[in-house]
């Protein structure tokens, strides 16, 4: 990357733009955006381990289009293990559906549609799909009815091994929703006609033995070592070793242990690459891969959540942290996740162009269907979800739940984090994956913008220049007339 006019001071994402350069990449679908990380999955996307935004269902969805999700050092281990298992389970391909029983009333049945994107519910019996319920079927019913005397029955059943473009022009055809994927009768996954385009812009992040890829995260405090072998052995993809200070002794001490239970395992579980974090300097870096990690992860107080900044001062404006932290991580061999301030497609482009191996989001992704929390409606009518920040008072309590209430008041003094913000649901995104196309088809086009078909060459051609206020302001766009 290089710049246009050299910065006299340190930049965040809207400070910064880029111009474009002469091509050869003719089409967006040529750019291949494997990232350039240990990881190296095919998107360079990785949700956060904030307890309001990544869990099994948001795991497995962003999972089946490329990215990873790394669940939050507050899950207990053994909840933690089987959100793997559930995760390693699941269809590649086909979505896990939402299920009832035919005897399940449509209250009920409603109440779960938000859960998953597809927009129906599927009655089983022994495993069995007999019908489906969405709004459609719905509409008229009061809530106890119970699903089997509305459920559609004119269900379009296909086969896993289909070619998603055979599933698209079937549902093209028969005017359906979803597509019903069984082997032996028995319920696989669904499909919807977006998710069969996706099937083929996507390819999935799967480990060796071709299942979903998903990571976890470890704290520095309390039994670090018996929770990393713990997560380890349930299968996890990835460790991330995460705390708000990561140049921290204590940091680098449990690191270093961490890495020990880490070797011990590789005989059987294969070498999983651990992620520390976050810092924002050169010696940040140095330090952490010194004692281990594969990918160091930066970011301090640009974080949606985040208070830090304004209550300590302390952080470093996020694109240059990300461009230098990047720089020194592949002197030492190793790269960098950036993390947080993630605001708009073009953030991610620019922390990819700055040197970033992938790039993590957090509270973007907390208003969308797949996040953990309960869908809420404000007094508007609008669609909205709770989040919190992993260092709020809200988050610390739930940490020091095993502290006595002394400890765990006076540590929630120390609050860095916003404890309760409301995420709406974009009407137009509701779900992670319309986030995802989003994102990835801006991050596609900036890079044929560049004359890039990779991440490397992105990197290597991305000509970045420094913007007025007025210049960023430029770029929004009005939705409605300025006179
Ligand atoms: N990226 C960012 O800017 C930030 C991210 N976070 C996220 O919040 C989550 C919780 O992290 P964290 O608050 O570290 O909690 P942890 O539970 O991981 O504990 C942090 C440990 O570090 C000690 N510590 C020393 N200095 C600091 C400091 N300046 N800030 C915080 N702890 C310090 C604490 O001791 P003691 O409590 O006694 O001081 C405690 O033992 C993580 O997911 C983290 O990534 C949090 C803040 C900033
Ligand atoms: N200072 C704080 N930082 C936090 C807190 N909770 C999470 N985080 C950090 O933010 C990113 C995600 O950023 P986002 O803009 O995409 O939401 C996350 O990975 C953490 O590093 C917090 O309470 N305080």
């Amino acid at each position: 990357m290089r710049f246009l006019n050299e910065p006299q001071y340190d930049l965040t994402y809207s400070d910064v733009f880029m111009a474009p350069s002469r091509s050869g990449v003719s089409s967006r679908l040529q750019v291949d955006l494997t990232s350039t990380d240990a990881l190296a999955t095919p998107l360079p996307l990785v949700v956060a381990n904030m307890t309001a935004v990544s869990g099994r269902r948001m795991a497995e969805t962003v999972a089946r289009r490329g990215g990873i999700a790394i669940i939050p050092q507050d899950i207990p281990a053994a909840v933690v293990g089987g959100t793997i298992a559930k995760v390693k389970a699941s269809h590649t391909i086909f979505d896990t559906a939402v299920t009832v029983t035919p005897s399940t009333t449509t209250g009920e049945a409603m109440s779960l549609l938000t859960k998953r994107s597809h927009g129906v519910v599927v009655v089983v019996e022994d495993g069995h799909p007999i019908g489906l319920v969405g709004a459609a079927e719905t509409a008229e019913t009061d809530r106890f009815t119970q699903v089997h005397e509305v459920m559609s029955t004119d269900l379009l059943l296909v086969s896993p091994d289909d070619a998603p473009e055979t599933v698209f022009e079937q549902l093209l055809e028969r005017h359906q929703q979803v597509a019903i994927a069984v082997r032996d009768g028995q319920l696989v996954g669904v499909m919807t006609s977006r998710g069969a385009l996706r099937s083929t812009i996507y390819q999935p992040a799967v480990d060796s033995q071709g299942q979903l890829r998903v990571g976890a995260a470890v704290g520095i405090n309390g039994d670090v070592t018996g929770r990393a072998e713990q997560l380890l052995r349930a299968g996890a993809d990835v460790l991330v070793v995460d705390t708000a200070h990561g140049h921290q002794e204590k940091m680098i001490e449990s690191l270093a242990r961490i890495r020990e239970v880490r070797d011990q395992l590789a005989g059987e579980v294969g070498r999983i690459p651990l992620v520390a974090g976050n810092v924002v300097t050169r010696e940040g870096v140095a330090d952490l891969v010194e004692v281990g990690a594969d990918v160091i992860k930066v970011g301090v107080g640009p974080g949606a959540m985040c208070t830090t900044r304004m209550q300590t001062g302390v952080g470093r404006p996020q694109f240059t942290a990300v461009l230098e932290c990047a720089e020194a991580a592949r002197e030492a061999g190793a790269s960098v996740w950036a993390d947080g301030g993630v605001r708009h497609p073009r953030d991610v482009a620019l922390a990819l162009a700055a040197g970033a191996g992938s790039v993590m989001i957090g509270s973007w992704l907390a208003g969308t269907h797949e996040s953990t929390g309960d869908q809420r409606t404000d007094a508007e009518g609008r669609s909205y979800k709770e989040s919190f920040g992993m260092a709020s008072a809200r988050a610390v309590k739930n940490r020091t739940r095993e502290q006595s209430a002394f400890e765990r008041a006076r540590a929630g003094l120390f609050e860095e984090g916003i404890s309760s913000s409301r995420m709406y649901i974009d009407p137009q995104r509701p779900g992670v994956e319309d986030l995802l196309d989003f994102i990835t088809s801006g991050v596609r086009s900036s890079c044929t913008y560049a004359g890039a078909a990779s991440l490397p060459e992105f990197h290597d051609r991305a000509v970045v220049g420094i913007q007025s206020p007025s210049g960023y302001e430029e770029g929004r766009p009005l939705h409605a007339s300025w006179s």
